[in-house]
């Protein structure tokens, strides 16, 4: 780990810093220290520069997928060694010390979230897909309002992704968290006011669109007033009571903004219908009042809007998020032999089961902890008689793996070490509805799971529409699903869905995970260097941009 000048160390291919591949390393940081703030592109959460590729195969690994020569650190992920402007991985708020005594980094491309994501395929930190995120809702809102005429707006209207928007707007709260990143450090509050001064426009040049407006502009203008009073030379905001107490106050203001946005909305909306109706050639529709629920804004698919920030309880179902899982993504229909199904089966029916829910269960291996799990934390090792089929079946894990890292052969796949047991007995059996999300569960990991003895259905139920499925699990089968699509979908075994007679379904998994791979910067959370939350304002919390998450704890040796 070492700091260099600009550069030296993606030239220097016998840098001491770059170990081979597969080996254990430190980040490395490079790029020089941007030499005065005016220089500095650091604090400029609210950069609409673009995104950076994220997939492109073209990638330089010595240069930032930003292809931007942005003076500020770059610092290389320990996993694949592609550099980052530190300040394209929302990772502005650390300083030369703290990144020289991080013991690992792993990048946006490497690094796997504690909690996956419907929204990417691409693991993406928390901290570093929201910046992105936000970047990309900012930049589609900023150009939109932003634009001179209302044509041009309109039109621009057509090509917002008014899914990140909607997500993001938020967009309005993102002042807040903006705001709150910018009020730690000096020189940066004029961002902000020039943001809230052109959405302060937008509401001015629109003000006949939406008759709300005046209260939106008058939140603004009360903001603009705080800038003003921050952004005076002394002192500078630092944290004391007073800071917290403007704090406090601009996130209230920033919440009846927040509040006013169906207002915006509306706006925008009819703003939609006008364009529709001129491109349809159709008289365009009388306006309607401004708080006119506005019932059809869910009928444009074009337009997506969500409708939990827009509308009352009334509105339609919530749209279905689009993801690309699948409840069972691959399955293979004679996993086991006739013979060895026989073995297995004569093992579990003289083994004793513990009752649980509408089935009864037993685990081996690490310990799997679930809720409503009855078991005790004392697993058995893997019986001699499971150890093919565990081998079988990590020998899928790994080519699964492989797959999705097919350029990256120095690392491994996780390693299925666990197996719960269900025996279903009869039609009164039944497996609750549930998803198998435990963070436990490596994210990176599939869950298999052999069935044997009575054939039934399993049913999947896609969580935010509500959609059934069901796969036949079959004697001898095996079906698989990936760690993703327990985010999207739960399952279950409906009553009655055995028949008659035994069903066993065995699940494998690759539990015990704790943090492995999931942090995005390790080995300083306890020093002095790396501070997190907000009271001590302390280089993570809400001085960067982001969320912050959940983690499990971290454990050493696990790296
Ligand atoms: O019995 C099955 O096929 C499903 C088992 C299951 O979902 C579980 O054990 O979590
Ligand atoms: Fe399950």
């Amino acid at each position: 780990m070492g700091l260099y000048g600009k550069n030296k160390a993606t030239a220097d291919p016998n840098s001491p810093f770059r170990t081979g591949s597969g080996a254990r390393k430190t980040p490395t940081l490079t790029g020089r220290k941007p030499s005065s703030k005016s220089e500095s592109d650091v604090l400029n959460v609210s950069s609409s520069k673009p995104l950076p590729s994220l997939i492109s195969k073209h990638r330089q690994k010595n240069n930032c997928p930003c292809n931007e020569s942005l003076g500020s650190w770059k610092i290389d992920c320990s996993k694949c060694g592609q550099f980052w402007h530190v300040d394209c991985v929302g990772l502005q708020g650390l300083n030369e010390k703290s990144i020289n005594s991080l013991t690992q980094y792993l990048c946006p491309l490497c690094y796997v979230s504690p909690v996956p994501t419907t929204e990417t395929t691409v693991d993406v930190c928390h901290i570093c897909r929201n910046t992105l995120s936000l970047q990309h809702a900012n930049l589609a809102y900023e150009s939109s309002i932003a634009s001179e005429n209302i044509g041009q707006f309109c039109s621009l209207l057509g090509s917002l992704d008014m899914k990140a928007l909607t997500k993001n707007m938020d967009t309005l709260s993102q002042f807040d968290c903006r705001l709150k990143h910018l009020l730690l450090k000096e020189n940066s509050l004029v961002g902000l006011d020039s943001e809230i001064r052109t959405l302060s426009n937008l509401l001015a040049d629109h003000k006949t669109a939406t008759s709300n407006n005046e209260s939106l502009a008058k939140c603004i203008s009360e903001l603009q007033e705080d800038i003003k009073i921050l952004q005076l030379p002394s002192p500078t905001p630092t944290c004391n009571d007073s800071s917290d107490r403007f704090l406090n106050d601009i996130s209230e203001k920033l919440d009846r903004i927040c509040r006013g946005e169906a207002d915006i909305t509306t706006g925008l909306e009819r703003l939609r219908e006008s364009l529709e109706a001129a491109q349809s050639n159709h008289i365009p529709q009388p306006a309607r009042p401004t708080n006119a629920p506005s019932h059809h804004l869910h009928a444009a698919p074009s337009f997506p809007v969500h409708p939990t920030r827009l509308s009352p309880s009334t509105e339609p179902e919530t749209p279905p998020v689009p993801h690309n899982q699948v409840p069972v993504s691959d399955t293979k229909p004679e996993f086991l032999e006739h013979t060895e199904a026989e073995e297995l089966k004569a093992f579990l029916d003289s083994t004793t089961f513990n009752q649980e829910n509408g089935h009864s269960v037993i685990s081996f291996g690490t310990p799997y902890q679930y809720n409503g799990s009855k078991s005790s934390s004392e697993v058995p090792p893997f019986p001699d008689c499971l150890k093919p089929f565990l081998a079988r079946i990590n020998t899928i894990q790994a080519e699964l793996y492989g797959s999705l890292y097919s350029d990256q052969s120095h690392l491994t796949a996780p390693v299925i070490n666990s197996c719960l047991i269900n025996r279903y007995v009869g039609p009164d059996s039944y497996l609750p509805r549930h998803s198998d999300s435990e963070p436990s569960i490596h994210p990176e990991s599939s869950i298999f799971t052999i069935s044997l003895g009575q054939s039934s259905d399993i049913k999947f139920t896609e969580r935010l529409s509500g959609t059934e499925s069901s796969h036949t699990c079959s004697d001898r089968s095996l079906y698989i699903m990936s760690r993703r699509s327990q985010e999207i979908f739960d399952h279950e075994m409906e009553k009655g869905s055995i028949s008659e007679g035994t069903r066993y379904s065995l699940t494998f998994r690759c539990v015990g995970w704790a943090n492995k791979n999931s942090t995005c910067l390790i080995g300083d959370s306890n020093t002095r260097f790396l501070k997190f939350g907000s009271n001590k304002r302390g280089t993570f919390g809400e001085q960067m941009p982001g969320q912050k998450f959940w983690a499990p704890k971290i454990e050493d040796g696990l790296l």
